[in-house]
């Protein structure tokens, strides 16, 4: 391509020296007229080939010399043949090539011209102003420009720029040109331009800023939505760092993906440490110490990872008595309809649990001895004798009242009464077993109720209850005091088929010890409808007995 440039330029040199000049050297305008003094130097045998030489002169514009002999007519014909063979390949160019005075007029365009503009070589010739012809009208004053300055500038420098041109149908095409001012001895004899179509390249040009502009528009898109998202994401790890719940997201390779500050916290972990990417059974192991039952919480793990579990809450216990709810859910699915992974929920609720169990224990203990309160006493009446009738064993209830405490109070105030109550809970508590409990139904009145019970068991714990009230001694204000208790037993379902009917056959065996003397215990009756019940069936055994 370099090649055929600068051979395309050579011709054009050599062509554009004969357009200017004529044939260089030997042919010049002013031997033009002097054609029958050739005929008469050179003879007939040239004559002819003068005339040859005269046919070719129109192709050439250019006026022929007189030889001043034969030799001069051979260099002639060689030359003129020359410039034959360079117009041809200046003709034949792609390219526009294209000399002007130094005025503006055009002296040579190559044909070429007319595909690139629609006009013609002649057309442009005869135009006024054969640049304003071919140029784009918005380029025409830069054209021009630049044109003058290439005439200002010597010979070897070129004023190179792009311009349009303009089609005579409208079409407007790209060029690259080239001007330079053409010289013989050092003076300005014309300008030539060299004009390269580069619409294609232009074309490339444009689709590729295009391309490039979208591009931009595209970068500038992604980047607004990567840093809108970025904010969604700082405000929502600035929000799951500030809310209590420990949250880990893993994906569905089991690596962890997203832990928040509390989940490190909970686990043991440090606050800097970085978890992304860690496998569940890496983070296991590393949380395993912690647990009370590590071996039953990872089967449960495993149990929810299989969907045998659906992830509802659990309590998880740590060594350190913590203790921790876990719940999980399966994160939705991707764009591959694969779920994105699952999330686990951790949260600390040791404190809440101790609030909790705290006040279960205030409303169900009695704040000055500490025993289970009459609240207490009844739903565990209510349970332990549902368990008896299951497993079909007796129950004993133990009802006692002090005998003469409100005159300890009377004399010695309300506090030695209280130091009373305190001391004789603290008494009976270190009676009874471990099965059994103990309560405070209110003012100087206790209970005990005794599971899996039987008679002889039963009195016993009745006097020894009896007999430790009695052997206490109180000294209040300097002066001694005691007092004793009167107990009354029920036995379920011996005396009673119920709670209610319990409690109240174990209250009048007390009312009857407290009459019978007090610091006693009486073993209660069945309740009024259990001996009709019982009676009925001695009856009716009778009657049966009396058929017999
Ligand atoms: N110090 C103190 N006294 C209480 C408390 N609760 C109730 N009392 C008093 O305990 C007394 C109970 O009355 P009673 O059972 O008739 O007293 P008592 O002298 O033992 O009577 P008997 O059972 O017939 O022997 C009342 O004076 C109540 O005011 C308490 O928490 N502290």
């Amino acid at each position: 391509m370099v090649v055929a440039r600068s051979l395309a330029s050579m011709v054009m040199a050599f062509w554009f020296a004969l357009a200017i000049g004529g044939v260089a050297g030997f042919m010049t305008h002013r031997h033009v007229r002097t054609r029958g003094c050739v005929r008469e130097k050179t003879g007939s045998m040239l004559s002819g080939r003068l005339d040859l030489l005269e046919q070719e002169l129109p192709r050439f514009e250019m006026g022929l010399p007189e030889p001043a002999s034969a030799e001069m007519l051979d260099r002639m014909e060689a030359a003129v043949e020359r410039a034959d063979l360079l117009r041809r390949i200046a003709d034949g160019m792609h390219d526009v090539e294209a000399l002007f005075h130094m005025d503006g007029r055009l002296i040579w365009i190559s044909p070429s011209v007319k595909g690139l503009t629609g006009y013609s070589p002649e057309e442009c010739a005869a135009s006024d102003d054969p640049i304003a012809l071919l140029v784009h009208e918005p380029d025409l004053g830069f054209c021009k420009g630049a044109i003058r300055r290439a005439a200002e500038r010597p010979g070897n420098e070129v004023e190179s720029f792009e311009m349009r041109l303009e089609h005579r149908e409208g079409a407007v095409r790209w060029v690259a040109c080239q001007w330079r001012r053409m010289e013989r001895d050092g003076e300005p004899v014309g300008l030539r331009m060299s004009a390269q179509d580069v619409q294609d390249r232009k074309e490339a040009e444009y689709r590729l800023l295009e391309t490039v502009a979208e591009l931009r528009r595209s970068r500038a898109l992604s980047e607004h939505y990567l840093a809108r998202s970025n904010d969604e994401r700082m405000r929502l790890t600035a929000l799951l760092d500030a809310i209590r719940l420990g949250i880990l997201f893993m994906d569905r390779d089991h690596r962890a993906l997203y832990v928040n500050r509390p989940a490190l916290e909970i686990w043991g972990f440090r606050a800097d440490e970085n978890l992304i990417g860690v496998r569940d059974v890496v983070l296991q192991s590393r949380v395993a110490t912690l647990l009370q039952s590590p071996d039953a919480y990872f089967r449960h793990v495993a149990d929810v990872l299989s969907g045998e579990h659906d992830g509802a809450a659990v309590e998880v216990h740590l060594k350190d008595g913590r203790v921790v709810t876990e719940m999980s859910a399966v994160v939705g699915k991707g764009v591959d309809g694969r779920g994105l992974g699952r999330v686990w929920i951790y949260e600390d609720v040791t404190a809440q649990r101790e609030i909790a169990h705290r006040l279960i224990e205030l409303a169900e203990r009695d704040p000055l001895t500490d025993l289970f309160n009459r609240r207490r006493f009844h739903e565990e009446l209510e349970r332990v004798l549902a368990d008896a009738s299951r497993r079909e064993f007796e129950v004993g209830l133990l009802l006692f009242d002090l005998d003469g405490f409100k005159p300890i109070n009377d004399a010695f105030g309300h506090q030695a009464g209280d130091d009373v109550l305190v001391t004789i809970a603290r008494r009976v508590g270190g009676i009874i077993r471990r099965n059994e409990t103990f309560f405070r139904l209110g003012g100087d009145e206790f209970a005990v109720l005794v599971p899996d019970a039987d008679d002889a068991g039963l009195q016993e714990l009745a006097r020894r209850i009896v007999e430790g009230v009695a052997a206490l001694s109180f000294e209040f204000d300097g002066q001694p005091a005691s007092l004793t208790a009167s107990l009354g037993i029920g036995l379920f379902p011996r005396h009673a088929r119920d709670g209610e009917r319990l409690v109240a056959v174990a209250d009048a065996a007390m009312y009857r010890a407290k009459e019978g003397g007090r610091n006693r215990w009486v073993i209660g009756e069945p309740a009024r409808s259990e001996s009709d019940r019982m009676r009925s069936s001695h009856d009716e055994t009778k009657t049966l007995r009396r058929e017999d």
